[in-house]
Formats: C-alpha cells, sequence, structure tokens
C-alpha cells in the first residue's frame, strides 16, 4: 500500500499535535505538516491549535481569499482518515465556493484589505482607554456606595466591549496580518480580565465554530445529558425546563465568572466541554498564570488592601460587574444562535462513532445563526459587529468593520441556492426570540423538532 493510502484513525492523528510533529485532516485526507509550519503565514500558533485534528472548514473558512493553501498541503498528504473524534459533515455543496468568489471580487473591487480596516487601531485604542478608565473610576473616584455600584455597570459594559472588539476579532486573527499581533493582543485580553484566550480558542475557534448547535460538540449548547435549559430536541425534559425562560437568562450573569473557573479544567484536564485540548505552549502557561494573578490583584488586592475598601461593599460592586459582563456577553451569543426558526443538530447521547451530520458546513451556519438591527450603528457597536453573526460565521478571520458590506452578497447567494437568511429588525425582536423559543421548548413537547441528523432519520 503507499504512503498516500495508508488509513489512520483519529486516535492515531490526535498523537501528532506538536511543533515537531503535526498532522492534520482535510477533507478525509491526511496531511503531515510539521515541516510546513514554520512557513505558515497564518503563524504556527493557530496550526498548533490545529493540531491532531480534522480542520477542514477552519481550513476553509480561514483562507477565504486565495487558494495557495489547497495547493501548498497537497504536498504533505500522507494518507486517508478513517474515524472521526467529532461530527462531520456529509454534504458538500458549490454554496461556499459561489459565496468566497463573490466576497473576493468585492474586496479586489473596492480595493479593501480584509483584515485592516480603516478604523481598526482607532477601535482597539478606544476599547484599551476604556477598559483601564473603565477600572480606574469604578475603584478609585468615590467611596459612595450608590455611585460604585453604578460604576460597577459601566465597568462591566467596558470590559464586554474590550471582548467583543478586541479579544473576539483576535481569536479570529481578524485584525491585521500579524500573527505576533494576534499572541500579544490576546494575552492583554488575560491580563486585563483573568479570563484565558487559550481556552476560548478551544471552546469557540475550534469548537462553537465548526459545530454549531451540534448536541454533545458545540461548547455553547453546553454538556452531558441533564442541562439546566432544554434547548435541542435531543435532551430529556424535567419539571424545571417549564420555568427555563425565567431562570436561564437570569442564570447567563454567572457566565464569566464560571468561564475563568473552566479555565483551569482547560488547563489541568486538557478538556472543554466536548474538545480535546492541545498542550499550551510555555508563553500560553504565563498568560494564563499571569492573568489569574493580575485578576486577583486588581480585583481584590488593590481595593481592599491598597484602598481599604469595606470587604461587603466589594463584594457587592465586583459582583454587579460581573453580572453585567457575564449578562452581555451571553446574551450576545445566545440570541444569535437560540432562536425560533434556527436549526439544531446531533444525537441524544455521544455515540461511539459521533454523528454524520447531513448538511453542508456552510449551509449549516446559515441555518443555525441569526441577525439582527442591520443598518444600526448602536447595534453594530455595542455587539462587536455580531449583530451580523451570519457573516462572521461564514467569514470569521474577515474584520467586523466589514461585515454590513458582505450582508447583500451572503443574502444574494443563499437567494441563489434557497438557504433562508436569518434577520430580526431589532435587538428587542432578536431577543425576544430567543426567550420564545425557550419557552416553547420548555412547555409545548410538540414544538421538539424532528431530529436532523443524518443517522437518525
Ligand atoms: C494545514 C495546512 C495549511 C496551509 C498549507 C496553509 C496555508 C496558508 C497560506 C499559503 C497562507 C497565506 C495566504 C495568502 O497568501 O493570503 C495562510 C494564511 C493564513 N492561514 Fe493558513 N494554512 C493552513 C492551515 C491553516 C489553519 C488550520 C488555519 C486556521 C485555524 C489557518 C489560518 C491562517 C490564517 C489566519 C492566515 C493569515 C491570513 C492573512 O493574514 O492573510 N491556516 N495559510
Amino acid at each position: 500500500m503507499s504512503v498516500k493510502g495508508k488509513q489512520y484513525s483519529y486516535t492515531e492523528i490526535s498523537k501528532h499535535n506538536t511543533e515537531n510533529d503535526c498532522w492534520v485532516a482535510v477533507d478525509g485526507k491526511v496531511y503531515d505538516i510539521t515541516k510546513w509550519i514554520g512557513s505558515h503565514p497564518g503563524g504556527k500558533e493557530i496550526l498548533l491549535l490545529s493540531a491532531g485534528r480534522d480542520v477542514t472548514n477552519l481550513f476553509e473558512s480561514y483562507h477565504p481569499m486565495t487558494d495557495k493553501p489547497v495547493e501548498i498541503i497537497k504536498k504533505y498528504e500522507i494518507g486517508y482518515l478513517s474515524s472521526y473524534e467529532l461530527p462531520r459533515y456529509v454534504q458538500k455543496s458549490k454554496f461556499y465556493a459561489t459565496l468566497k468568489e463573490k466576497v473576493r471580487a468585492h474586496f479586489k473591487a473596492t480595493d479593501q484589505d480584509p483584515q485592516m480596516a480603516v478604523g481598526i487601531f482607532a477601535r482597539l485604542a478606544l476599547v484599551y482607554i476604556l477598559i483601564g478608565l473603565g477600572y480606574y473610576l469604578s475603584h478609585f473616584l468615590t467611596r459612595n456606595l450608590f455611585f460604585n455600584m453604578i460604576l460597577a455597570v459601566v465597568y462591566g459594559m467596558c470590559q464586554s466591549l474590550f471582548a467583543l472588539h478586541m479579544m473576539h476579532d483576535t481569536c479570529h486573527a481578524a485584525i491585521s496580518h500579524s500573527p505576533t499581533v494576534w499572541k500579544w493582543l490576546g494575552a492583554s485580553f488575560d491580563f486585563f480580565t483573568g479570563a484565558s484566550l487559550y481556552a476560548w480558542n478551544h471552546q469557540h475557534v475550534i469548537g462553537h465554530h465548526l459545530y454549531t448547535n451540534i448536541r454533545n460538540a458545540d461548547p455553547d449548547l453546553g454538556a452531558g445529558e441533564i442541562d439546566f435549559r432544554i434547548v435541542t430536541p435531543f435532551q430529556p425534559r424535567s419539571w424545571y425546563h417549564k420555568y427555563q425562560h425565567i431562570y436561564a437568562p437570569i442564570l447567563y450573569g454567572l457566565y464569566t465568572m464560571k468561564y475563568r473557573l473552566q479555565d483551569n479544567e482547560t488547563f489541568f484536564k486538557r478538556v472543554n466541554g466536548s474538545i480535546r485540548v492541545t498542550n499550551p505552549s510555555t508563553f500560553d502557561w504565563a498568560a494564563y498564570i499571569i492573568g489569574k494573578i493580575s485578576f486577583l490583584f486588581f480585583r481584590f488586592f488593590v481595593p481592599l488592601v491598597i484602598l481599604k475598601w469595606n470587604v461587603l461593599d466589594l463584594i457587592v460592586c465586583f459582583l454587579i460587574t460581573e453580572l453585567y459582563f457575564g449578562y452581555y456577553l451571553t446574551i450576545n451569543f445566545q440570541v444569535s444562535h437560540v432562536a425560533e426558526d434556527l436549526k439544531f443538530y446531533g444525537t441524544s447521547t455521544r455515540p461511539d462513532e459521533p454523528a454524520q451530520i447531513n448538511e453542508d458546513w456552510a449551509i449549516l451556519q446559515v441555518k443555525t445563526t441569526q441577525d439582527y438591527g442591520h443598518g444600526s450603528l448602536i447595534c453594530n457597536f455595542f455587539s462587536g459587529g455580531l449583530n451580523h453573526q451570519v457573516v462572521h460565521h461564514l467569514f470569521p478571520s474577515i474584520d467586523q468593520e466589514f461585515y454590513h458590506q458582505l450582508v447583500p452578497i451572503v443574502k444574494s447567494v443563499c437567494q441563489e441556492f434557497g438557504v433562508t437568511y436569518h434577520h430580526k429588525k431589532t435587538f428587542y425582536e432578536a431577543i425576544m426570540s430567543h426567550i420564545n423559543y425557550l419557552y416553547k421548548m420548555g412547555n409545548d413537547p410538540d414544538y421538539v423538532r424532528k431530529p436532523l441528523n443524518s443517522k437518525q432519520e
């Protein structure tokens, strides 16, 4: 058997996940890209995150403007992938290729660089100033509890904008072409918020974006058979789910606190929900440890020891900031994916052989995602462009400032291929659609849709 005809299981390729031994799988083929890592224009960090995995859809969605990677990777082919760790998409349509062609033509015609929007550095500077100012005002300005509670909200807002304008674009390599810029901006997220970008990269880039709304694969849907919410047709219903439209949105506030704790699992247990975590580098470890120390120092040591805050006042203000930050981020993501008319995929329990999703990856992104508030500068700024979530999922490495330009292109290709593009006029409509969905899933057993997994159809 020739080397290229050899079959490899996912357990075999998962062992090759270091700089000196790096394999990936794309479209059912296995590639040993160890020699290419140092030459990758997108940097070695993003390849190491992908190492030892099936990265078909990352490979397709992170090179939207060029076919060069397809040519290069051919040289490194060593065989075939014989089994899968996570669900795989068994449909391949011309939808994404057609869309990418039109998007490329758009950037060429308008002479714009998708990762270098005009306002990009001004926006970055603004959110860095805001997070510093938010911290200063909420801790140093006054000792009046009432004003401090208001300022705690302001600080929560500053952290949210920092995450949505800096961290989120950075994790998707959507700011500049420099892997060094992504690395250091990413580390500054750990420093300023105490949450790990390395953990987020696994949850969001490797998990959520590749397996959107697929039960037991998308980490944003929660794992385990019993969850505090029932949002997919594959979960057992419990009596308390009747009230999930009331309590779930309240619990969303705990998200950032839970997230910081979950970082520890990512680093020590090497798992993030359904996603296997690869070995963190010394840099990742340093960012994580410094992030936790700076969090404890700035959020507790400075106010309690240096500024001599009353403990109870600090706890109240700390919780307000955190709850606000938690709500802001979670609601932003939930209204885009967990709402009426959106699709969910998967199986009730994780089988030995994971689900085959009878769908094309790019089309699934459109079916599982909704936009809101197109044309509203307020929605655009305060959501970090994620009111154009469909475009973001299809082109994660394109800067958020371009999303609104791409919406008409995506809509026209959706129309051509008969795919419904979901859009709510306002944020209020989007949020109500999320709450209604929670209500219907919790209260109407008939609302549970037919499973969309090919294995169960
Ligand atoms: C495994 C084989 C891969 C090959 C052969 C490859 C090849 C390339 C090439 C040739 C470029 C330069 C593109 C240009 O000239 O515009 C590039 C850029 C890039 N790649 Fe990859 N790539 C691979 C995997 C990946 C994966 C899995 C990811 C995502 C997780 C990724 C993310 C990026 C990014 C972010 C850039 C930078 C784009 C820019 O700033 O212009 N690559 N890659």
